[in-house]
């Protein structure tokens, strides 16, 4: 075992640290009287004023020009504003870079870590998503050709765990036939310490499987761990929670959503590419299993993760959201000084790391 992990005891959680960056800029706000003609206005007609006889100072069209060349930060994308020499209104959304390259050595070095002391021979695993979950992935890999793993079975969260899996040589099985599992690991956008509530799927893409399997898996798992640099590991959550709808009657939907968070969080459907606005732009993204993502962008910290998650859960076309609550046993946590494990102040403690 590396020298670098500590002993798991409630006393190596350490202090908050810095939250994310507040967004500086507020959204459209989805209300009762926007009716989908009124965001058309949004997404088709570019003009610069709003026509509209009922327009209200929360018109979403004004609401947008005022936001013409401000910036906002919503968790993990970086969101701008500009109008074009058409007069056409463009808006982009772009995820920067947040693994340090700096850091990957250490992320590399808590995959490793995690697949040590939990994964062994004869498991059924859940394999998550992202950069830290294919360095497990490609670790248990190794293992398996050098003989220090065997019988190991992959339960891929999504398909780009299981393309991982199948490079590595970790044979795969379906949710299906293992419901439940040994252990999963996956990585995540944002962990809390002390409770290790997290927030996934942020970087959802078009096509790709949605949260749902992720988090059935992960729960699925007698032990489950999230692997992150530092960065993601905070004091109190905020940023963008993804939540999953269905297409129909999805504007009520997001109204409601808004109008439960008002003041507190800011509603943007996701597009799948391109121009993007409230509304998802033109090219709105939708998951393999036909559910629009909204981002409900939390601008101040989330008080009570709980309680956000029961009340999305209340509403009617919401099928999931990113918050994985009660879930996590651990969080391997890759920082400059090296990897500490965190664990999770409500699941029982392992004594030792071996
Ligand atoms: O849903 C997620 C984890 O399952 C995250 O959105 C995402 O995949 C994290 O990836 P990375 O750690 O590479 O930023």
């Amino acid at each position: 075992m590396a020298s670098a992990q500590q002993t798991l005891s409630f006393s190596s959680i350490g202090p908050p640290v810095t939250p994310l960056l507040l967004p500086q800029a507020r959204s459209p706000r989805f209300r009762a009287d926007n009716s989908v003609s009124s965001y058309a206005s949004v997404s088709g007609n570019r003009s610069r004023t709003c026509q509209r006889s009922s327009c209200k100072p929360h018109c979403p069209f004004s609401s947008f020009l005022r936001r013409e060349g401000e910036e906002s930060r919503g968790g993990t994308r970086r969101i701008s504003t500009s109008l074009s020499p058409s007069g056409k209104l463009r808006t982009t959304i772009s995820t920067p870079l947040r693994v340090q390259a700096s850091l990957k050595p250490q992320l590399e070095e808590a995959a490793k870590q995690v697949v040590d002391y939990f994964v062994r021979s004869g498991m059924a695993v859940g394999l998550g998503t992202g950069l830290a979950s294919s360095m497990a992935i490609r670790y248990m890999g190794e293992k398996l050709k050098d003989g220090s793993l065997r019988e190991i079975v992959g339960v891929p969260m999504t398909s780009m765990s299981a393309v991982e899996a199948a490079k590595a040589g970790v044979p795969l099985a379906t949710f299906q036939d293992y419901p439940q599992l040994d252990f999963a690991f996956d990585d995540a956008d944002a962990v809390q310490e002390g409770t290790l509530f997290a927030i996934v799927g942020r970087k959802g893409v078009a096509g790709r499987e949605s949260i749902l399997k992720e988090k059935a898996i992960a729960k699925a798992a007698k032990q489950m761990v999230f692997i992150i640099e530092e960065s993601k590991f905070v004091g109190q959550l905020k940023g963008a929670v993804p939540v999953l709808i269905e297409q129909e009657d999805w504007l009520d939907v997001a109204e409601e959503i808004d109008d439960l968070f008002l003041g507190d969080a800011e509603v943007w459907r996701r597009p799948s590419h391109g121009e993007a606005g409230p509304m998802g732009g033109d090219f709105p993204l939708v998951t393999a299993e036909g559910h629009f993502v909204l981002d409900v962008i939390f601008t101040t910290p989330i008080a009570n993760a709980v309680e956000v998650a029961q009340s999305l859960e209340a509403i009617s076309g919401v099928v999931t959201h990113g918050l994985v609550l009660d879930t996590a046993y651990a969080a391997a946590v890759a920082s400059s000084t090296g990897v500490k494990i965190r664990t999770s102040l409500f699941k029982s403690a392992f004594t030792s790391m071996e």
